[in-house]
């Protein structure tokens, strides 16, 4: 009763890309709480933040991933800051959780400047530099796998992903 895995890390990392690989390679469906948010509101997670701000924008991921963890068809990739809630964390305890890690570098490259990312405005690098800084405990602290995509095709990150669940 519980996803096949779930991949946590900071925006860029490539939680959603490597997750809908990993789904169309198991024959499993790709859920991604960033997506069941933005359709539970009806609008891009930008306007979400802009409207409501950073907590209603909480509460919905909070909700989407309580639902998502019931789903045992999936493959799930959260948001980048789904690790926040200390209830989530205690959640992800008892599921097969991969966090994807990648340098600041590589994830400002990857993510660019798009405005879809409302908490990377500003200066792209700093942002991120703070939020991994931050976050990087707590993604260790849920994960029972670390993988590193710097340098790596989504396909070979899906490789050790696929290798390592048997
Ligand atoms: N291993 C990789 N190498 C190069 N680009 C990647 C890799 N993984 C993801 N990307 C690209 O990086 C961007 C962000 O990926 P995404 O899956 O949305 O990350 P996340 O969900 O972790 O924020 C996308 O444009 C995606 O195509
Ligand atoms: O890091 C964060 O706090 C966020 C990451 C985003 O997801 P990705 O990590 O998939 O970009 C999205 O949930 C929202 O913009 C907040
Ligand atoms: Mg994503």
């Amino acid at each position: 009763m519980s996803p096949v895995v779930v991949l946590v890390g900071p925006p860029g990392s490539g939680k959603s890309t490597i997750a809908a690989l990993l789904a169309t390679r198991l024959g499993r469906t790709h859920r991604d709480t960033d997506t069941d948010v933005v359709n539970e509101a009806g609008k891009p997670i930008s306007d979400i933040f802009v409207d409501s701000g950073e907590a209603a924008f909480r509460a919905l991921e909070r909700a989407a991933i309580v639902a998502a963890l019931k789903d045992d068809d999936a493959v799930l990739s959260l948001g980048g800051g789904a690790i926040l809630d200390p209830e989530t964390r205690a959640d992800l305890a008892g599921h097969n959780v991969v966090y994807l890690d990648v340098s600041i570098g590589e994830a400002a490259k990857r993510v660019g400047l798009g405005v879809a990312r409302p908490l990377l405005l500003g200066n792209v690098r700093t942002q991120l530099k703070n939020l991994m800084d931050a976050r990087r405990p707590l993604y260790v602290e849920v994960a029972k796998l670390t993988v590193t995509t710097d340098g790596r095709t989504p396909e070979e990150i899906a490789d050790e992903i696929v290798e390592h669940l048997g």
